[in-house]
């Protein structure tokens, strides 16, 4: 049986408190997972502090980023490791992880490498009151040893969308995968080893959350500051938990994503994009769409053009041939999907597609499979529509202004992702302006670019990260000012 072991001052560490590891497509367990405890979180910390006033602290900004590069091909030259190891944790489909996880995990890291070596800081030159001058600049320091806590939805990428940018700050870090998908993270320990990044730069704990290795790291005091991406209740806790010792947060959360179709759009391209929001990953994207409202004229004839692609989306395991749906990543996770399917058919919905369970054989007949979703027909007011499901689900309501478009996607707690379908460019510009999320895409979704800001509005998150901006949370900035 694999061991999930944690990695700890350069080591792999077994702690003997271990909890089952299973692929979502069969159910399968594939390995035991050791639990990290209080004294291995304190062990992390002393090391990660050490490493700071060693050599990792005391190494050029150059070198720090030549080691960086030095990970991500190493990444990349051990592709199939991390495509195989995501793919037993996630049950996605093999082509979703070999063309979005796993070259995002290599990516992370040489794009912060990149950026850290030519972002320049400010200095000005003012005249005093003495009729003297002075001169002022900025130094960018590490904020220290940083918590990392990870979701399960995209391990490899969304770790390293963080490791990658307090690395290249000069920080330590000391990750959290999710209880769920342990393998990419430590796999990651073993490249940082190879390329001799040294020892208690790069750390991982195993475990949950409350009692367990994540709450323990968030509440230790020799944490900086927590880098955390998940579920916003969960964002409510780690910040109660951050609060003592004042340590800053940066916040990837929750969405209740909208996509709009006016009557202009490009139609074919907008079944096509709404489909991949909807649908990808078994819909656990925290930018996915789970509200869709088209504009009344092409109603009828996009609802049905989208029961089509959903029902021609293949459902099956990672491996299964034209595979376009895999699992859900678990039985949990699997029983609060298809609980909103039961809700939204209680509340009356016109079921489109969907709302059941697939009928797999063979070794796939024990995954947390789910059927692709689609209603109409609900109020605004729904469980379905108010609350994030993060399953291969959307509800379509149709709007007749542009106006009504807008107050209808505002209309949620959230501020994460809008999808914007239209040929008009004024529409395009005027709607984006006025959509409370932190991203906003117009024919596309989910197209991305590393230098942007990235982030949640509301309940969706706190800072922006991506490009300069991570160095804004990776580091603090000290002003000097010189009296000449
Ligand atoms: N905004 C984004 O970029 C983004 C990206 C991916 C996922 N998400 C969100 O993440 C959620 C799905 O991921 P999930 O189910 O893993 O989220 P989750 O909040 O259940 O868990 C995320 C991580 O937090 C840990 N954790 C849980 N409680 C904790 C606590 N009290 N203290 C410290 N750590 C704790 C878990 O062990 C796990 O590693 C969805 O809501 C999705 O929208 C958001
Ligand atoms: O499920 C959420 C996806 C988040 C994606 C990113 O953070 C990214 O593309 O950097």
């Amino acid at each position: 049986m694999k061991q999930f072991l944690n990695f700890i001052n350069g080591e792999f560490v077994a702690t003997g408190k271990t909890f089952e590891n299973r692929n979502p497509a069969t159910n399968q367990v594939i390995g035991l997972v050791h639990e990290a405890g209080q004294a291995e979180v304190d062990a992390a910390v002393a090391a990660a502090r050490a490493a700071l006033k060693g050599e990792w602290g005391r190494m050029s900004v150059v070198r720090r980023a030549e080691l960086l590069h030095a990970v991500a091909d190493e990444i990349n030259r051990r592709f199939d490791d991390f495509l195989e190891a995501e793919i037993a944790d996630t049950g996605k489909p093999r082509s979703l992880a070999s063309h979005v996880d796993i070259p995002r995990g290599a990516a992370n890291f040489k794009i912060f490498a990149d950026i850290v070596k030519n972002v320049p800081t400010e200095s000005f030159q003012m005249a005093t009151p003495d009729g003297g001058t002075a001169l002022s600049y900025a130094l960018r320091t590490p904020l220290g040893v940083v918590g990392v806590i990870c979701p399960w939805n995209l391990p490899l990428l969304l770790m390293t969308w963080k490791v990658g940018p307090a690395l290249a700050c000069g920080n330590t870090v000391i990750v959290k995968p999710s209880e769920e998908t342990p393998a990419t993270a430590t796999l990651l320990g073993e490249v940082m080893n190879a390329v001799g990044v040294p020892k208690g730069v790069y750390q991982v704990l195993h475990g949950f959350g409350p009692g367990s290795a994540g709450e323990f790291i968030t509440r230790h005091p020799g944490i900086n500051g927590i880098t955390f991406t998940g579920e916003t209740r969960t964002g409510e806790a780690i910040m109660a938990a951050a609060a003592k010792g004042v340590r800053p947060v940066s916040f990837e959360l929750g969405g209740k994503n909208a996509g709009i179709v006016f009557a202009d759009a490009d139609f074919e391209k907008a079944v096509a994009g709404i489909t991949r929001s909807a649908f990808e990953n078994c819909g656990q994207v925290c930018l996915g769409t789970e509200r869709v409202y088209v504009q009344r004229p092409i109603f009828e004839k996009f609802v049905a053009a989208l029961k089509e692609k959903a029902e021609g989306l293949k459902i099956g395991g990672p491996d299964t041939p034209g595979v376009g749906i895999g699992p859900l990543i678990s039985a949990e996770h699997k029983k609060k999907v298809l609980g909103y399917y039961e809700r939204a058919r209680a509340e009356g919905a016109t079921i489109v597609t969907g709302g059941g369970e697939p009928q797999l054989d063979g070794e796939l007949a024990h995954g947390h499979f789910v059927q692709p979703t689609i209603w109409t027909g609900l109020p605004e007011t729904s469980a379905v529509i108010r609350e994030e499901i993060f399953g291969p689900c959307c509800h379509i309501a149709p709007f007749d202004t542009e106006e009504e478009a807008i107050a209808l996607a505002n209309d949620t707690d959230y501020g994460l992702a809008t999808t914007v379908w239209t040929s008009n460019l004024e529409t395009a510009h005027r709607v984006a302006a006025r959509i409370d999320v932190g991203l906003c895409w117009i024919n596309s979704w989910f197209l991305r670019d590393l230098r942007t800001a990235f982030g949640g509005a509301k309940a969706s998150g706190i800072g922006r990260e991506g490009g300069v901006h991570s160095l804004e949370f990776y580091t603090e900035l000290r002003n000097v000012m010189v009296k000449l």
